[in-house]
């Protein structure tokens, strides 16, 4: 049985993560304030390999078509709403779905809890008791190692991939690194999850059992059919000054490597989207989104779902079906994504786990909200006081394997910084 229920706004306090109870499964779905806070598990699915999205996908039908739902908010991320976190790649490629117990939602204006149970209407819970309690500690003492590659042996990986897209194999391969945080006692994820919130509020600041960061990269939103992906590819590093900035911001809008790298992503989501909608909409120039860390080309895509699609029913395609169909794409695998995935298997040394693939939240009208795990770690589920961090970067002819580098140095420093102490 799940029940929403409409909340005055002023129940809720401002930071929604103030709500998390600690060690109850905390998730979290936030961008600018606004989004989703949850706990408790009230269904999982546990699903791996290729057929990851698929089998997830089957077993949100079927519980949501089994649910008893009632609902007096109806907007998307009411009534029937699962968070799920998916891997990058089809092996190992462990995914799940979540059913919360207890959601909290705001958007625009609007506030709701929304609690799942199994017999009798579950009871709502405490929310001012809960916002009452005091927030998380800061991990302590953070050393940062190499994960899986030093630097040095990074750039000659970067050099082999080069070389591979002169010798015509590809034209772009996404490369990740990873590194290791290892604090004195368990990491309490609701302190990155503030630290993030409170940093990069413009991005979608996401924790799903582990996975956690603060992505600028909305993989696809569906809401009542009207479907939208922000696509970033090519990267500047800021400077912290505002007026060099401003250059640099003019240069990268010019610079042919970063705009060929970027038109590669742009033109892998729109050719995914097009069997599934009947209208999509490409603008011609990219944009440039600023970070406080880096600054990214970015596009956004629209479309409008078909009602009818063969492998998804009468309701169209639903947001997972979308994000299945998107990932991986060229901002996070490359171009052809076949040849540059299994590039990617020969030489980065690394399992990606999810990072780079799709996180967040979808609910009963297949309505919702998946962006890419990125600028996120995954705090080890055998030793909760170490986290792994993750950073790639687009490569293509053009790259310079010691500029990737300091490009990955930059997209680690979200995590990194949110890994320490500081306002929170
Ligand atoms: C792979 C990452 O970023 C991607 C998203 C935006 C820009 C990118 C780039 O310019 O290389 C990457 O494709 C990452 O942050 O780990």
């Amino acid at each position: 049985m799940t029940r929403t229920v409409e909340l005055p706004p002023s129940a809720l306090p401002t930071d929604l993560l103030d709500l998390l109870p600690a060690g109850a499964e905390p998730m979290a779905w936030l961008r600018r304030g606004d989004g989703l806070v949850a706990w408790g598990v009230a269904a999982r699915c546990r699903t791996s390999g290729h057929d990851r999205f698929a089998d997830a996908s089957d077993w949100w039908r079927e519980v949501a078509g089994a649910a008893a739902v009632t609902d007096e908010v109806e907007v998307p991320g009411t009534g029937l709403v699962a968070l799920g976190s998916f891997g990058f790649a089809d092996e190992p490629g462990d995914s799940l779905l979540v059913v919360p117990e207890v959601l909290v939602g705001r958007r625009e204006g609007r506030a709701w809890v929304t609690v799942t149970g199994s017999g009798g209407t579950p009871a709502l819970p405490d929310l001012a008791a809960l916002a009452r309690r005091e927030r998380p500690a800061p991990p302590r003492e953070v050393t940062f190692a190499d994960g899986a590659m030093s630097g040095a042996a990074w750039e000659s990986v970067v050099a082999d991939a080069v070389g591979r897209i002169g010798e015509g194999d590809l034209e772009k391969v996404v490369l990740a690194r990873d590194l290791l945080a290892t604090a004195a006692a368990p990491v309490d994820v609701r302190w990155p999850l503030h630290r993030l919130a409170g940093d990069y509020a413009m991005c979608w600041t996401f924790h799903v059992e582990g996975m956690f960061g603060a992505t600028p990269e909305m993989l696809v939103r569906r809401e009542r059919g009207l479907v939208t992906s922000r696509v970033l590819a090519g990267t500047i590093r800021r400077t912290g000054d505002d007026a060099r900035d401003a250059g640099l911001a003019g240069q990268l809008a010019r610079s042919s490597k970063d705009l060929e790298e970027h038109e590669y992503a742009v033109r892998s989501v729109a050719e995914s989207l097009s069997p599934y909608c009947s209208s999509t909409n490409v603008p011609e120039v990219p944009f440039v989104l600023h970070l406080p860390n880096v600054m990214h080309l970015a596009t956004d895509v629209t479309g409008v779902v078909h009602d009818h699609h063969e492998s998804a029913g009468a309701a169209g395609a639903s947001v997972l079906d979308l994000a299945a169909a998107l990932h991986p794409s060229a901002a996070v695998g490359g171009t052809p994504t076949k040849v540059a995935v299994e590039l990617i298997e020969e030489i980065e040394g690394m399992d990606r786990g999810r990072y780079a693939a799709p996180v967040g939240w979808m609910d009963a009208h297949g309505d919702g909200e998946f962006g890419i795990a990125l600028r996120s770690a995954e705090v080890d589920p055998a030793d909760p006081a170490t986290v792994r961090l993750f950073a790639g970067c687009g490569v293509v002819a053009g790259s310079d394997p010691a500029a990737e580098l300091a490009e990955a140095q930059a997209k680690f420093l979200p995590v990194r910084d949110a890994l320490g102490p500081g306002p929170a």
